[in-house]
């Protein structure tokens, strides 16, 4: 469909109040390996997060780069293994996914961002100490789990006007790096900076009755459900930590997560700008 000129103004007329409520809203967006596999797919979804900055919205970014991980592990000869979503992490595969989310994916990101004309910031929860660790189960080996997050330097990159972009990785008070799963991560961070909305962007539709259906998406989870979809197995593997952290999220006072598939361009704008059922939606 081909809008006219008016129609295309009139459009950004009618979300006038919609955009004037955005205002100053801190949106926290994890955006998560594979729907990052592919390049046309992640120039919509950055694109769209620059609009979000442009129309004076705060996002801030926390990335994951799974795939990548393991692509790289395999390339040195290593097997990935994860237990509940999360990957089994040793001191090699420790420093390979280090140099994978913050040496690669982050910077890429930033540099996409910084074409689009934003300034966005490279930061890791070390940063400022920004996320405090600790070890999640010895059985893991170096996976992490956030113990409290400092927003002073959050704060800081948004009140220069610039997006942050977080690699999920942080220090412990034992001095050693940890792997967090970045929707951990995300999560804690849109609790304690206070954020409007978290919108996890992944691979599937959102949250599905049957993972291999389609038609059985859950357009709205409550927080009192999530534990039986868990015990029932509806949700499992890597759905596990993503449905935790928007628990923890709208526990803590964010209003509404999002999960949502980044493989349908413009979903995560969708979701923003009109009321369209968009994958799944978690309340307190
Ligand atoms: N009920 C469910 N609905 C949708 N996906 C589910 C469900 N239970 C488990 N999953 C799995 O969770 C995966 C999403 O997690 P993950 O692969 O870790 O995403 P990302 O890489 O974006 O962080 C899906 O690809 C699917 O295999
Ligand atoms: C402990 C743990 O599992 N950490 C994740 C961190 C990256 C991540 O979460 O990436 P996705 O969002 O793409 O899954 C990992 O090593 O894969």
């Amino acid at each position: 469909m081909k809008l006219s000129p008016y129609e295309k103004a009139s459009l950004m007329i009618k979300k006038l109040p919609q955009i004037k409520d955005f205002l100053n809203q801190t949106v926290v967006i994890k955006y998560g390996g594979n729907a990052m596999t592919n390049e046309a797919l992640k120039e919509v979804v950055i694109k769209d997060i620059v609009l979000m900055k442009f129309i004076g919205m705060n996002p801030v970014v926390v990335h994951g780069g799974g795939p990548e991980i393991t692509n790289m592990m395999k390339k040195v000869g290593k097997e990935a293994e994860f237990v509940n979503g999360l990957r089994v992490t040793d001191r090699e595969t420790m420093e390979i996914t280090e140099k994978v989310l913050f040496g690669k994916i982050n910077k890429e990101i930033v540099s996409f961002m910084k074409d689009y004309g934003t300034e966005a910031i490279s930061i890791n929860g070390k940063k400022d100490s920004m996320i405090q660790a600790k070890q999640k189960d010895p059985k893991l080996g170096f996976v992490g789990e956030v113990d409290q997050v400092n927003t002073d330097i959050l704060e800081k990159i948004i009140a220069e006007g610039k997006i942050p972009v977080i690699s999920p990785t942080a220090c412990g008070k034992d001095g050693e790096t940890y792997n967090i799963n970045a929707d951990e991560v995300a999560g804690r961070v849109a609790a304690a900076i206070g954020a409007k909305k978290l919108i996890l962007i992944t691979d599937v539709d959102g949250v599905m009755m049957d993972q291999h259906d389609t038609s059985s998406i859950i357009s709205h989870i409550k927080t009192k459900e999530i534990r039986k979809y868990i015990e029932d197995q509806i949700i499992g593997g890597g759905m596990i930590p993503k449905i935790q952290c928007c628990f923890d999220a709208v526990t803590c006072g964010v209003e509404k997560a999002h999960i949502i598939d980044g493989r349908k361009p413009k979903s995560m704008l969708l979701k923003i700008f009109t009321n369209e059922s968009v994958g799944t939606m978690i309340t307190d």
